[in-house]
C-alpha cells in the first residue's frame, strides 16, 4: 500500500479527529458516534492496514457550549454560534494534521462538521476536490432551509452561496462548484435541486447508480472533479448514504440507498486513486435503534473507513 497515497509522506499517518457533536441537528446521540467507533477498535484496525494512527482523545466541545450563554436562532438557523465555533475548531485541527503530512480521519457527529473538515483540507490543499457521499445534498442556504438544521447546509457555506451570516465569517468560500461531486442522493429539497442546477453541480443520485452501476458512477464522478487524477481528494461520507437496512442507526434515514458493497466500492475506488488526503465519516447515531442495529451501523462505519484506507478483499 505504501506507494498508493501520493500526498501522505512515509510513515503514512492517519490522525483520528473524534468529533462528538450533535448541534447541527436536533436528535441527541449522534455525538456518541465517534466514541462508539473508537471503542469498536478502529485504531488497531487501521494499524493492521499498515497505518501509523494518531489519536489524542475526542475533541471536547464542552468549553465552547459553556462559553455561550445563549445561542438564539439566526433566521431559521439553529445553534448557529455553537456550530460556527465548533466547526472552526475542527477546521484548525484538520488543517494542522494536513500541514503535518497526516491524513485526518474525522468521525462525527453530524454533517455540519464538514464545514470544518473541508475548510481545513482546502487551507492546506487549495486544489482539493470533494466526493460527497450522502442521501442528502446538504446544500441548503439561509434562504432555502426549511428545518434550520445546519447539517443540511454545510456545502452552501463552503461554496459561498446564499446570504452571508456574520457569525460564520471564518468560513472562506474556497470550494468551487465544479470541485464537488455527489454520489447516492435521493432526498433533495426543492430549493436544493434548484441550487444544484443553477451552479451546474454534478450529482449522481441513486437513479444513476441503478442505471450505470456503481463502478461506472465512481469513474464518471472522478472524471468530473479530477479528470487528470492529479488533485487531492477529500471524501465526506454520510452513513445515511447507505440503505437503512445496512446502516439503520442514523438521524435522517432514507430508503432506497447504497448497498453494503456499493458503499464500500466507493471507498475502495477512492483509495485506489492514491489521491485521498482527508476522510469524514458522519451521522452514525448509536442511540436511535436497538443494540443490534447500533452494532451493525458502528461496524459498517468502521469497515467503510478501512476500505477508504486500503483494506482490500484479496
Ligand atoms: N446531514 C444530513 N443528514 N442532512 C439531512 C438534511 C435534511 C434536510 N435536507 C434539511 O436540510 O434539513
Ligand atoms: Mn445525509
Ligand atoms: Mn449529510
Amino acid at each position: 500500500m505504501a506507494s498508493l497515497s501520493r500526498f501522505i509522506p512515509e510513515p503514512k499517518t492517519a490522525a483520528i479527529v473524534g468529533c462528538p457533536f450533535s448541534g447541527g441537528q436536533p436528535k441527541a446521540g449522534v455525538d456518541e458516534g465517534p466514541i462508539r467507533i473508537v471503542e469498536a477498535g478502529i485504531i488497531p484496525q487501521l494499524e493492521d492496514l499498515g497505518w501509523k494512527v494518531k489519536f489524542d482523545g475526542h475533541h471536547e466541545f464542552e468549553n465552547i457550549s459553556a462559553s455561550l450563554t445563549s445561542d438564539p436562532p439566526i433566521g431559521k438557523l439553529k445553534n448557529p454560534r455553537l456550530v460556527s465555533q465548533v466547526t472552526e475548531a475542527v477546521a484548525k485541527a484538520v488543517g494542522a494534521h494536513a500541514q503535518n503530512g497526516e491524513l485526518p480521519v474525522t468521525i462525527g457527529g453530524d454533517h455540519s462538521l464538514a464545514m470544518g473538515t473541508i475548510s481545513g483540507t482546502l487551507s492546506h490543499y487549495p486544489n482539493a476536490c470533494v466526493v460527497w457521499v450522502d442521501a442528502h445534498a446538504d446544500i441548503n442556504t439561509v434562504e432555502t432551509t426549511d428545518s434550520g438544521n445546519i447539517h443540511g447546509m454545510p456545502v452552501s457555506f463552503l461554496l459561498g452561496i446564499g446570504s452571508k451570516v456574520p457569525e460564520f465569517s471564518w468560513v472562506k468560500p474556497l470550494l468551487k462548484p465544479d470541485s464537488i461531486v455527489y454520489i447516492g442522493l435521493r432526498d433533495v429539497d426543492a430549493g436544493e435541486k434548484q441550487i444544484l442546477r443553477e451552479h451546474n453541480i454534478k450529482a449522481f443520485s441513486m437513479h444513476e447508480v441503478d442505471r450505470y452501476g456503481i463502478g461506472k458512477v465512481v469513474e464518471m464522478a472522478l472524471d468530473h472533479v479530477n479528470p487528470k487524477r492529479d488533485r487531492p481528494i477529500h471524501l465526506s461520507f454520510d452513513v445515511d448514504a447507505l440503505d437503512p437496512s445496512v446502516a439503520p442507526s442514523t438521524g435522517t434515514p432514507v430508503r432506497g440507498g447504497l448497498t453494503f458493497r456499493e458503499g464500500h466500492y466507493i471507498c475502495e475506488a477512492v483509495y485506489e486513486t492514491g489521491l485521498l488526503v482527508a476522510l469524514d465519516l458522519m451521522e452514525v447515531n448509536p442511540s436511535l435503534k436497538d443494540p443490534v442495529d447500533v452494532e451493525q451501523t458502528v461496524a459498517v462505519g468502521c469497515s467503510l473507513l478501512r476500505s477508504a484506507l486500503g483494506e482490500t478483499l484479496l
